[in-house]
């Protein structure tokens, strides 16, 4: 019998289990280091027509390109040598606020007291659900495989007055950068509004036709003068009572008589005070910085009455308590924009994920073939030369000196003095960077991982587009990319306008959904951050200046490599024209960021150039 996994199909085995052939990886990268040996000394600045190279010269095209034939390192790492989390940048919830437990109905009975006085406890209210915003959460993909929130159900009230427990709340912790939009909601107290109008109306319909049958009657014995009323009053054919709008709001006591059932007179429901109100719909939370106090987004409702309520002089022994309040369900679309202050676009097998290492001490994967990197990873440049922790302010009299200097200790952390860096009375200490994966031509199209994962550089200060320098043109390939941030940024734009045009329908007819959600939030009161649209603002030339007005400029990767120099000096020659307006911003919209666009030339993989990109992010950023 042939063996089920012939090992001629282990074609797909190293990518699925790499660490199985890290040796094989090793031993082959091994033997080929004789034949690499020429390469050695293809350095950074020495290679041959690299654009690094101060004195270039572009002739010996006999040596290998790959990164395989430089030694593995932290830079250079075999592809299973990353760190990764679990995350999900899009999750849909249902919260379940929690119901109000329902009154109680009893009475005291003690010795030589069979039939003492009604001592119902009152039903708990039910939890509530929040969100809130928090550092060191990363990912909604806890709340994306839960799927379903529930904050607690507010208990049942007791004899002997004892009050039903509360309802646990609910906080939901998202991390800050998420987007909270509220999809539908069930809010029964809004039904049962509509219900008991509706009910109401039938009652006095009801009420009306009685009193006509009344009149009728009086005005029938009035005629002929006898006392047929009761005839005429019978021959009125009415329709059934309708029902108290109220009953179903009440418990009845489990042993009453039957009798007593019938002719029982229910009360007005008393009118209860609200301790939480219910933010109005549609709920739209932008939590781009960490909430200090969660946000209310579905109130629980309110505990049942219990018989002591409704003791009075007629009915010194109510055989009734209400029911607790049904709470509202919502639900929510959560999205995570994450916020970082510099957002790395590129093709892919760009560097991107190995210039984020370059960087900060990120263990992003890096791998010589397309799309290695399928979620976003940030990384943070510290700036400050104790490590990581914070400078204190210098004194202005006594200046540090002004160099940027190389960590060892920690391999590619850039470390830097902070006068020289923040322009404030603050010094910046740290930076964040956002590595997402490549993006292809065609990507709006959802071709190789589509473009959703720009949203996630959608709001960095800055934007740094990653061309590599020996893969073909690179002006073409700066030109798809900010094709396909163009597409992006549109197509953001468009989902805006349908969702504004769908908050404008008047759903119930009264005119309330008309009102901007910014509006409403302002004449409520309500402490809830609502983004108001402004109207009418659809101006096509300028779709998606929102992104191409950001500060913007190259980093040429893989410098290191013969016969880059060219295409550096055309790609510089390109960004000169774009910046001295002789040639149109790439993205073509109109007003867009054109004040400095740059190319810095780096070989992340050796880490040279980086401490370059440092400086002119942080100038970009303190602009
Ligand atoms: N010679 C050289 N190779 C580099 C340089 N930077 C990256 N590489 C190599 O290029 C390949 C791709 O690098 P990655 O950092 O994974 O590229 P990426 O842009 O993150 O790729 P995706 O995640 O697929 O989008 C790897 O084999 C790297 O070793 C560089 O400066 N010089
Ligand atoms: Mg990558």
């Amino acid at each position: 019998m042939p063996p089920r996994c012939p090992s001629s199909s282990g074609i797909f085995l190293p990518f699925l289990y790499p660490t199985l052939f890290r040796s094989m990886t090793r031993t082959a990268t091994s033997s080929r280091i004789p034949r690499a040996a020429s390469i050695t000394t293809l350095g950074p600045s020495s290679g041959p027509g690299s654009s690094l190279d101060p004195n270039p010269t572009i002739n010996d095209t006999s040596t290998s390109s790959s990164s395989d034939a430089l030694p593995a390192s932290r830079l250079n790492p075999a592809p299973d040598d990353y760190a990764i989390s679990t995350f999900a940048d899009k999750a849909t919830v249902t919260v379940f606020a929690g119901g109000g437990g329902h009154g109680c109905i009893s009475f005291q009975r003690e010795a030589f007291m069979p039939d003492g006085p009604a001592n119902g406890g009152d039903g708990g209210h039910g939890g509530n659900v929040y969100v809130q915003a928090v550092r060191g959460e990363t990912s909604l993909h806890k709340l994306a495989r839960r799927r379903i929130l529930r904050a607690g159900r507010g208990k049942t009230g007791l004899g002997s007055n004892r009050g039903g427990a509360r309802g646990e709340d609910l906080i939901i912790q998202v991390p800050v950068g998420t987007i909270v939009r509220e999809i539908s909601r069930i809010d029964p107290v809004v039904e049962e509004q509509v219900l008991y109008h509706q009910m109401r109306a039938k009652m006095r319909e009801y009420d009306r036709l009685v009193q006509e049958a009344e009149k009728q009657a009086a005005a029938s014995q009035d005629e002929d003068g006898f006392e047929d009323g009761d005839a005429v009053r019978a021959s009125i054919e009415l329709p059934e009572a309708p029902e108290n709008p109220n009953l179903h709001k009440f418990i009845l006591y489990p042993g009453i008589s039957t009798t007593d059932r019938r002719n029982i007179t229910l009360p007005r429901l008393p009118v209860r005070e609200r301790l939480y109100m219910q933010p109005d719909a549609p709920i739209y939370l932008d939590l781009s910085t960490p909430t200090a106090r969660p946000y209310l987004l579905a109130a629980g409702g309110i505990g049942g009455l219990g018989n002591p309520h409704f003791v009075s002089k007629e009915r010194p022994r109510p055989l009734f308590a209400t029911k607790g309040e049904r709470a509202v369900t919502m639900q929510l679309e959560l999205e995570l924009k994450l916020l970082a202050d510099v957002g790395l676009v590129g093709l892919p097998n760009a560097g991107k994920s190995t210039l984020l290492r370059a960087l900060t001490r990120s263990r992003a994967r890096v791998g010589n073939w397309a799309f290695t990197t399928l979620q976003p990873n940030i990384g943070t440049v510290v700036l400050d030369n104790y490590k990581g922790h914070r400078l204190p302010t210098p004194k202005p009299s006594r200046p540090e000196p002004h160099a940027i200097v190389r960590d060892t200790s920690f391999g590619s952390v850039i470390v830097a003095q902070p006068e020289q860096i923040g322009t404030g009375p603050e010094p910046r200490a740290r930076f964040t960077i956002a590595d997402i994966p490549g993006l292809i031509e065609g990507a709006h199209l959802d071709r190789g991982l589509g473009i959703a994962f720009l949203r996630h550089v959608e709001r960095a200060g800055v934007l740094a587009f990653v061309v590599d320098l020996s893969a073909g043109d690179a002006v073409a390939a700066l030109q798809a990319l900010w094709t396909e941030v163009g597409l992006y940024a549109r197509m953001r734009e468009d989902e805006e306008r349908d969702r504004e045009i769908g908050s404008r329908i008047d759903w119930e007819g009264d005119g309330g959904a008309a009102e901007s959600p910014g509006a409403r939030a302002a004449r409520t009161g309500q402490t809830m951050i609502v983004a108001d649209m402004p109207e009418a603002r659809y101006d096509d030339s300028r779709v998606g200046l929102e992104i191409a007005a950001k500060p913007w400029y190259v980093i040429a990767t893989k410098g290191d490599l013969p016969d880059t120099q060219d295409n550096y000096a055309r790609l510089k020659a390109y960004l000169d024209a774009v910046t001295d307006g002789r040639e149109p911003h790439p993205s073509g919209v109109e007003g867009a960021w054109v004040h400095d666009c740059a190319a810095i030339p780096v070989s992340a993989i050796n880490g040279h150039g980086v401490d370059r990109i440092v400086h002119w992010t942080v100038g970009l950023l303190d602009d």
